[in-house]
């Protein structure tokens, strides 16, 4: 899949006509989030340290009862820095530095909650299915390196860290898990949440490795606001964004990795779709750039051997409870997307829609209990 493209919005931008371009972006896009004024500081510091940088605010209507509830979030996307065989000591702490260096930048745009890409301190080689050096990366999720440098970034700048990573869990068997860890701003280790669904798909050989995640669909309680994490290929299955959301979430992080050829097409409508149907933000992550393997691999596809997975075209963005988005950050380059949103959007959205009220969840509750037993007959009338 072919890089050049560095975003569809600078496309639509360039060749759409000045007089229908501002129609053609409400019909893409919805309600045109804001262009927020980002701090002098964060732009130069974007600039100086070679990443895009943009900011959006979604507005939502005064209420007479409750304050507006405005909260930050920024999402981080990046290539990895170093090739694939460095040492992996090596590719860790440069990942490390990098993201550092972008969430500085965040804590300067006022961000509350950071939420960097899917398996962030490695690259995504599940591709392979060699086992060595990859899950020398795993770490545990309470006492890792990873999760000691994201305490202190917690802590030091009042943001709740969002951090996937690949998990080591030495207390079952040091059994490894993809799992996102989540960081109080407080500093404190707040919990952990699992992929639930693992691909099967393409070079995409992540069963290899880990299992499917076992901890249900947690949410979790910051001083901003309800969030949970739904990784990366969760966002195909519409009922592991549901669950996140009858437990409360008002914003779900979707962090990934996905390539052009695989997915493209369905990533501007899936994390999208999700904050329509369940009445709350969706902030959908994916990394960039090419990612090179020593040693070529298959995948019992026929295709001939290979060195790279693919393109990941980046592109992340965030969708509102009203289906208005923010455009996507480029598909080239490294990005912190800031977007500033009032929680009071997804009552008001939900008591306009009601989706909550009209969704039948007791008769989809007895169909699919009996779907999955062995015995089950499809409800199919013939004549
Ligand atoms: N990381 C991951 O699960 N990728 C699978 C491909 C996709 O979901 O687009």
């Amino acid at each position: 899949m072919a890089a050049e493209l560095r975003s569809l919005e600078r496309c639509l931008e360039r060749h759409v006509p000045l007089a229908e371009l501002r129609e053609v972006k409400r019909i893409l896009y919805g309600s045109s989030a804001r262009e927020l004024n980002l701090p002098a500081a964060a732009v130069s510091a974007g600039r100086e340290k070679d990443f895009e940088l943009q900011g959006y605010g979604f507005e939502a209507a005064v209420e007479q009862l409750r304050t507006p509830h405005i909260v930050r979030v920024g999402l981080i996307q990046n290539k990895i820095p170093l090739p694939t065989d460095s040492p992996v000591a090596e590719q860790v702490a440069a990942l490390h530095k990098r993201i550092e260096e972008i969430v500085e930048v965040a804590a300067i745009c006022g961000v509350n909650v950071v939420c960097f890409q899917e398996a962030w301190t490695m690259p995504f080689a599940f591709c392979t299915r060699e086992k060595l050096p990859w899950t020398e990366f795993a770490e545990s999720a309470e006492e890792g390196q990873t999760t000691k440098f994201c305490q202190k970034l917690a802590k030091k700048h009042n943001m709740v860290v969002v951090s996937p990573i690949l998990e080591r869990d030495d207390v079952h068997g040091g059994t490894l898990w993809n799992t996102a860890v989540v960081i109080s701003n407080s500093g404190s280790v707040l919990g952990k949440t699992r992929k639930n669904h693992i691909p099967r798909v393409g070079d995409f050989n992540e069963s290899t490795y880990y299992m499917e995640g076992n901890r249900g669909h947690p949410v979790f309680q910051t001083q901003f606001g309800r969030i949970a994490v739904n990784i990366c290929f969760g966002r195909h299955h519409p009922l592991n964004w549901l669950m996140y959301s009858i437990n409360g979430a008002e914003i779900i992080f979707n962090p990934s990795a996905t390539i052009g050829e695989l997915s493209e097409s369905m990533w501007p409508i899936e994390a999208r779709n999700a904050a329509i149907a369940n009445h709350c933000f969706t902030c959908a992550i994916n990394r960039v750039g090419t990612e090179h393997y020593m040693n070529a691999f298959t995948s019992g596809d026929g295709r001939k051997a290979h060195h790279d997975l693919g393109y990941f075209y980046g592109s992340s963005y965030v969708a509102a409870p009203d289906g208005s988005r923010t455009p996507g950050l480029s598909r080239t380059q490294d990005g912190l997307l800031v977007a500033e949103m009032d929680l009071n959007l997804c009552r008001q959205v939900s008591d306009k829609w009601n989706f909550k009220m009209t969704g039948r969840y007791e008769m989809y509750a007895e169909e699919l209990a009996k779907a999955i037993q062995p015995d089950f007959t499809p409800n199919i009338i013939r004549e």
